[in-house]
């Protein structure tokens, strides 16, 4: 596996790498475990050959976020990136990746709005920047990304669609199913800032989402179920909700008579660590 760090040596290596077949994307923050290492595993099943990205991107973390706390650990990454059999990996800094002057950003209608894009401001012109520039800096056939991430997959196949970025886009970017822990956890590298009380209290989590779904699915009303639902994580130790609502898998939208698949999304705060989880309606 290269490792580079900067724009000319990624143009010649992914230039080399094009030769020799197909190439994938797997952009990532690092911190990786199995989510990350699953994304990578389909990647390589699609693709010749594997490059991941790791780079945590200032510009879609708000000013009260956790850009300096979250975890940095590129030399163990790369271990696991090597061991995958990843081509490339793509690890620029900041100054590379936004240069003095960098002026430019892209802004996705629609599918931003609400619920993490209501509760992180400008996040998801962060992510759609730096992932429109992942897109133009490695020049993938196909890109993927986690399911765990549900909205901003929706972003970023939008954006993709709207400025024509791989093609075909329906069919470049991959989802990927949430990986859980075997308590039912999504995996996340934010979930190591759990103490060990607060990592039992996050299974509520999942586990009151799975209690809701079954709930609609017999026929209970939705403003009672997400009134639980909120009750049932606060009640586990969770500070706050930040969310927990049905929308259209595809648009985003609030359930209405144009839905079609409904998809229950929830984020909770506990002890300063916010999390996030998706679920399809049963
Ligand atoms: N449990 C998971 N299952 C499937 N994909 C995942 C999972 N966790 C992360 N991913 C995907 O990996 C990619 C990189 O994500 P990122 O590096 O932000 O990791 P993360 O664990 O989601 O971290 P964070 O704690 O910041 O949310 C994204 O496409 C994300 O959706
Ligand atoms: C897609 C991404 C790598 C862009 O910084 C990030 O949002 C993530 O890790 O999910
Ligand atoms: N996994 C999404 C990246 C973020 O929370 O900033």
């Amino acid at each position: 596996m290269k490792t580079v760090t900067t724009l000319v040596a990624l143009r010649t290596e992914t230039e080399r790498l094009r030769q020799g077949g197909s190439l994938a994307l797997v952009p990532t923050m690092g911190a990786l475990h199995e989510g990350h290492l699953t994304l990578v595993r389909k990647a390589r099943s699609q693709a010749d050959h594997v490059a991941v990205s790791i780079f945590v991107n200032p510009k879609q973390f708000g000013p009260n976020e956790d850009l300096d706390a979250y975890p940095r650990q590129l030399a163990r990454d790369s271990e696991l990136l090597e061991a995958e059999g990843v081509a490339l990996l793509w690890a620029p800094t900041p100054g590379e990746m936004y240069p003095a002057g960098y002026a430019t950003s892209i802004s996705v209608e629609g599918v931003s709005a609400g619920l993490c894009g209501a509760d992180r401001p400008g996040h998801f012109d962060g992510v759609a920047t730096v992932v429109c520039k992942l897109f133009n800096q490695v020049r993938p056939d196909m890109a993927f990304f986690g399911e765990k991430d549900w909205q901003q997959l929706a972003v970023i196949r939008r954006m993709a669609r709207d400025l024509d970025l791989l093609f075909p886009p329906a069919d470049a970017i991959y989802g990927v199913p949430i990986v859980r822990e075997g308590d039912g956890l999504a995996m996340s590298s934010r979930n190591a800032y759990l103490s060990v009380e607060q990592r039992k209290q996050a299974t509520a989590l999942p586990a009151s989402m799975r209690r809701a779904i079954a709930a609609l699915a017999k026929g209970a009303g939705v403003p009672g179920v997400l009134e639980q639902l909120t009750g049932d994580i606060l009640a586990a130790g969770f500070d706050s909700v930040d969310y927990a609502e049905l929308r259209d898998a595809e648009s985003l939208a609030p359930p209405g008579p144009a839905s079609g698949n409904l998809r229950l999304f929830v984020a909770a705060r506990i002890g300063g660590t916010r999390l996030i989880d998706n679920m399809p309606l049963a």
